[in-house]
């Protein structure tokens, strides 16, 4: 599991570990760090070109001793400090001392950018806010067009550490170089595009870190040991059916793409339930249509509902059923929120970013500049499971204090109709199969976005073509077992 802790939550475990190590112990140690990743990415420190963009906080700090360090093996560091005279100062001395110069962002901090082989972003760390002021913008873009690698101290300076949001400009960077441990906005979007290649440098913050992040991301061995295996006395019922409601005579195709991804989900039978049942029929024979309605069909494990569906009794019937119930697309655009919270069963919501507008009464943009946020208030509004999709997908349970779920799978080929119906079946077949509902939300956005990049290969996909790579999914996180 790959974990993250909110601002305050770091700044506390630095100070329990600071005061048990000598004064700037701990600076120096993650300047180290930076220092050593730098010289990978250089290759050959001796006579290299870097230039330090600066700030007035212990971000700068980090930038200059790591500047000391490469001076001393024979850089030339120009550090552009710009909050002049705020700048810390056992750092600057360090840099100094060892042969680094001190710039102010006048035009030979602009030549020595032009030419710099590697530039250190040191503007803001996790004490940045607001996106970049406006002096530093021009030196973030003059490093940015540059052909140097820009390597961000930390955090991408201008993105907000805590939750991810870009407030204003922001300076994007090749590789980010982090401390003690993963913060939010390094792994949700949008400020997760602006930190290239993440690198974790161990300062020795773990045993002052609480067993709970704010948000983690499973990783292949967390869903390998999720992830069901029939046993030898496994039947269809034990295995678990999972319940289709989707389609309809205007879509008929989000049908037979639920159903393509709840036959790959792990439960023991799909039974469909819509008008799609030919289609669905035509496609994938061993699907138990049902006529009539939810209330109608047969017994099933979990319900999935949504894709592609007309207004019919389809919600109403599923919502008032004892089994866990997945909503997603049409069907949550007229969802009652005390309907959903009365259930005793499980509810998992599906929405891309559009609905989660709708069911906060917020515009799409807000809920897309502020994901974390917007998953969090819609869990605890329905008290359901929320799964937000888009370009980081996130998962957040009903109850604040448990870690929302970044998935660190998935590709921007994704963005193509009907790869939200196949998440629908798959989510709900993991549902059917036992799966609590975050796990479910979470292992399926997992399987879903491998499959994608399985796919995808670099090309263009469709829909059906993630389906069809589930399996290929699940073998490569069970290692084919
Ligand atoms: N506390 C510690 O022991 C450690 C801290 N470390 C570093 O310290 C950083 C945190 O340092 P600080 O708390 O001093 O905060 P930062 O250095 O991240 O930023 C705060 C400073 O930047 C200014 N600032 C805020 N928003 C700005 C904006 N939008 N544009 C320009 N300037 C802005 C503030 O006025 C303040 O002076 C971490 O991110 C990390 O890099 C590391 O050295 C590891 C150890
Ligand atoms: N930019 C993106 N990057 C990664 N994944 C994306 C992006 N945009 C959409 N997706 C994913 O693609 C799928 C689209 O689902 P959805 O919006 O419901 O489409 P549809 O209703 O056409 O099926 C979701 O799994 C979503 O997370
Ligand atoms: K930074």
């Amino acid at each position: 599991m790959r974990t993250a802790y909110g601002v305050e939550t770091v700044r506390a475990a630095e100070r329990a570990l600071m005061a048990e190590l000598p004064e700037g112990a701990l600076m120096r140690r993650a300047a180290a760090g930076l220092a050593a990743v730098c010289a990978g990415l250089l290759g050959r420190v001796y006579g290299s070109r870097l230039v330090l963009l600066v700030g007035s906080g212990d971000n700068g700090g980090d930038a200059l001793y790591a500047g000391a360090y490469l001076a001393r093996r024979g850089a030339r560091v120009g550090a552009v400090l710009l909050a002049a005279g705020r700048a810390h100062a056992g750092g600057l001395a360090a840099l100094l001392g060892a042969g680094g110069r001190a710039l102010d962002t006048g035009a030979e901090a602009y030549a020595q950018l032009a030419a710099a082989d590697l530039v250190l972003d040191g503007i803001t760390g996790i004490g940045g806010h607001g996106g970049l002021r406006p002096d530093a913008v021009p030196p973030a873009r003059a490093a940015r067009e540059s052909g140097a690698v820009v390597v961000a101290v930390d955090l991408p300076s201008g993105v907000e550490a805590g939750d991810g949001t870009v407030r204003g400009e922001a300076l994007r960077a090749d590789v980010t170089v982090t401390f003690g441990a993963y913060k939010p906005g390094l792994l949700i979007d949008p400020a997760a595009g602006y930190t290239g290649a993440v690198r974790l440098v161990d300062i020795g913050l773990g045993p002052y870190l609480p067993d709970v992040p704010e948000a983690e991301a499973l990783q292949h061995a967390d869903v390998a040991r999720l992830l069901p295996v029939p046993a030898g006395e496994s039947d269809k019922y034990r295995r678990g059916l999972v319940g289709v409601v989707a389609g309809s005579a205007k879509y008929p195709g989000a049908a037979v793409l639920a159903v393509a991804g709840a036959l790959r989900g792990g439960a023991g039978g799909v039974r469909y339930v819509g008008p799609g049942g030919p289609a669905v029929l035509a496609r994938f024979p061993e699907t138990l249509v049902s006529e009539g309605t939810p209330a109608e069909a047969g017994r099933v494990q979990a319900w999935a509902v949504g894709p592609g569906l007309a207004e019919g009794p389809g919600l109403d019937d599923v919502l008032a059923s004892d089994v866990p119930v997945l909503i997603d697309a049409d069907a949550l655009r007229t969802l009652d929120a005390a309907a959903v919270r009365a259930r005793t069963a499980p509810t998992v919501l599906t929405p891309h970013a559009g609905e989660a507008a709708a069911l906060l009464g917020a515009e799409r943009a807000e809920v897309e500049a502020g994901r974390l946020a917007a998953v969090r208030e819609i869990a605890a509004r329905y008290g359901a499971t929320v799964l937000l999709k888009g370009s980081t997908t996130l998962v957040a349970g009903p109850a604040p204090d448990v870690p929302v779920r970044v998935n660190p799978t998935g590709t921007s080929w994704l963005a193509t109709a009907g790869s939200g119906d196949v998440l629908s079946g798959l989510t709900g077949s993991l549902l059917a199969a036992g799966f609590a509902p975050r796990d479910a939300a979470s292992v399926g956005a997992y399987l879903h976005g491998l499959a994608a990049r399985l796919a995808a290969d670099g090309a263009p996909l469709a829909a059906h073509d993630v389906a069809d790579h589930l399996p290929a999914a699940w073998r490569n996180v069970t290692g084919g077992a």
